[in-house]
């Protein structure tokens, strides 16, 4: 109790946006303190960069200390001296500074490593991470997702802020990996994390996000000196949201796919520019500059012989792999994209945005909207299946289904989630219940099996297949109030009681929000009649008809599992 009411006092050599954003999460509140200790140590007199940085870190923080004392007869309650590699550690170093910090020799100076670290190191990575988990015990509200992009930032080409090394958590495990196969991380720029396979590429959302090289920062970003001597502050994020890099980004992974320049650099490698310009029938200069970003982003590996797929883009990105994101990419692209243009009339209407893209009114969502033609149809369905596919068994093994012999999967689109519950309960028969047009191009997907049905039908209009398992996964975030009220009445109408309901959805939490939980409510916004809600919500509409005995598990990426009971109203 007693953080909220510190006022720390962080000395900074400059005000590092990045420090300022984990120390606001972690719920402080701080004031940001120049220190004026120049940072001319002899580092020939030190056998080490660590002890030279945390020697540094420690005149700083006194410097302030001692100031601050005199000057305000108060001295701070805490002084953080963060302390930030500049240059890439070598892993040693890494290790005996982790362990300083996190270690409780420090009784003055706490806070927030901010590890530059070129290592690929397994074992480096797991000590970060204890790390981090030792200190949450300080600052609980850290996120995780934050702080590892921060662990991953080196300083090896151009200094803070510009690369990412590695791709995610090294304890990711890996439910959403394709079976038996290695892991390589998932694109995450449009992903939205949903999940993160553990890899040893550079995942290329984080590589864009932190707005380019040190040298094209601009000067503000490090705090620039105003008219009258006081430090700005500085407009890190906003700046780096505005200048648009990351969407810019975004829209390069995007165009490429749509171009499906992996599929072609699938089929043979390396090419050239000017190959790939002639097969997807684009300009050589245009074509170059693209093929360098997704190299840069890590998703073409660029030699003097021209530019191949990494395993990354051969796994996920080339329309025809299994796992392939192909449809989620198209969907981002040529759909969400553009309603995210609207975002300032959803903002004001508090609706979605079709009726703008469309130039029509959108009455119902699906039918309106997404399968208004059989090609807007199939894409909407290869973005589900891509999804649904990364995700389906973690979502199948999160809770011991053993106990039912039936599952209807309602909304279960193309039966993904189905094949992965039948495969994890053999004995499970699963009915796939979605509307006819679905059920019909289903079958290009997802063969029917011994196991697997499909049941073609209007969830709010039509009886529900009969089932000991209902599975809701990814649907009522699609609805308002009144039709999750309606479904779920429904539902629980076909119930018996003892039986189940899998809720699967991204639960509103501080967590899920830390990790996008939020922007996925502004995407929701935007193309549905729903929302994201929260664990308390979600559980009150459970037991208003009747589920009780919730059990809720959060998968990795931003999916949560409900599991409850059907009891005898
Ligand atoms: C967001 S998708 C989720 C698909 C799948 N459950 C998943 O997690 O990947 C919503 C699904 O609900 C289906 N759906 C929408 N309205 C429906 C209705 N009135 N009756 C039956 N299915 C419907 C859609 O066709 C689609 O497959």
């Amino acid at each position: 109790p007693c953080v909220s009411k510190l006022v720390m006092r962080v000395q900074v050599g400059h005000a590092c946006p990045r420090r300022l954003c984990v120390s606001k999460m972690a719920g402080l509140r701080f004031e940001v303190v120049p220190s004026r200790f120049k940072e001319k140590l002899d580092k020939a007199s030190f056998a080490t960069p660590y002890g030279y940085a945390m020697e540094t870190a420690k005149q700083k923080a006194l410097e302030v200390a001692t100031r601050m004392h005199q000057k305000d007869l108060r001295t701070p309650d805490v002084t953080v001296g963060g302390l930030i590699l500049e240059k890439p550690v070598d892993k040693q170093d890494a290790y005996r500074m982790l362990s300083r910090l996190s270690g409780k020799e420090h009784s003055v100076f706490t806070g927030v490593a901010i590890v530059h670290c070129s290592s690929n190191d397994r074992q480096l990575h797991t000590r970060v991470s204890e790390f981090y988990e030792e200190t949450t015990v300080k600052f609980s509200e850290l996120s995780e997702e934050l702080l590892w992009e921060y662990i991953h930032i080196s300083g090896a080409e151009g200094g803070r802020g510009t690369r990412v090394e590695a791709s995610g958590h090294p304890h990711t495990r890996g439910p959403t990996r394709p079976l038996g196969k290695k892991a390589a991380p998932v694109p995450e720029a449009v992903w939205q994390r949903e999940s993160r396979p553990a890899g040893k590429h550079k995942p290329f959302m984080t590589t864009l996000s932190h707005g380019g090289s040190e040298s094209q920062t601009p000067r503000t970003e490090r705090g620039r000196v105003g008219a009258k001597g006081c430090a700005l502050p500085t407009p890190g994020v906003p700046y780096r949201a505005a200048s648009g890099k990351q969407r810019w980004g975004c829209q390069a992974l995007l165009t490429a796919c749509k171009l499906k320049v992996f599929d072609w650099l699938k089929d043979e490698a390396p090419q050239r520019a000017p190959d790939i310009a002639s097969k997807v029938d684009a300009s050589v200069c245009g074509t170059e500059k693209l093929l360098d970003v997704c190299a840069a982003m890590g998703l073409l590996e660029k030699t003097e012989q021209g530019y191949s797929n990494t395993e990354t883009a051969n796994l996920y990105l080339a329309s025809d792999s299994e796992y392939s994101l192909h449809g989620f990419m198209l969907q981002n692209n040529d759909v969400i994209w553009n309603l995210f243009t609207y975002l300032e009339f959803a903002i004001r209407e508090g609706r979605n945005q079709h009726h703008r893209l469309l130039g029509k009114k959108v009455e119902d969502l699906f039918q309106d909207a997404y399968y208004r033609s059989p090609e807007t149809q199939l894409r909407f369905m290869q973005a589900m299946h891509g999804v649904a596919k990364l995700t389906a068994r973690q979502v199948a093994t999160a809770f011991d289904l053993s106990r039912f012999s039936s599952a209807c999967d309602v909304g279960g689109c193309t039966g993904a989630l189905a094949r992965e519950l039948a495969r994890e309960y053999p004995r499970l028969q699963v009915t796939v219940f979605d509307l006819p047009d679905v059920v019909e191009l289903a079958v290009h997907f997802q063969p029917a099996g011994p196991q697997i049905h499909f049941a073609a039908g209007d969830f709010f209009r039509d009886p529900l297949p009969s089932a000991e398992l209902y599975v809701l996964c990814r649907i009522l975030h699609d609805w308002s109030d009144d039709k999750v009220h309606k479904l779920l009445s429904k539902v629980a109408e076909s119930c018996k009681p003892g039986a189940g309901l899998l809720l699967v959805e991204t639960l509103l939490d501080e967590k899920r929000e830390a990790q996008g939980g939020l922007i996925q409510s502004l995407n929701m916004l935007v193309q549905t009649e729903g929302r994201e809600r929260s664990r308390g919500e979600y559980q009150c509409l459970l037991e208003l008809h009747g589920f009780h005995q919730v059990q809720v598990v959060h998968l990795e990426g931003v999916l949560d599992a409900m599991l409850a009971t059907r009891v005898a109203s």
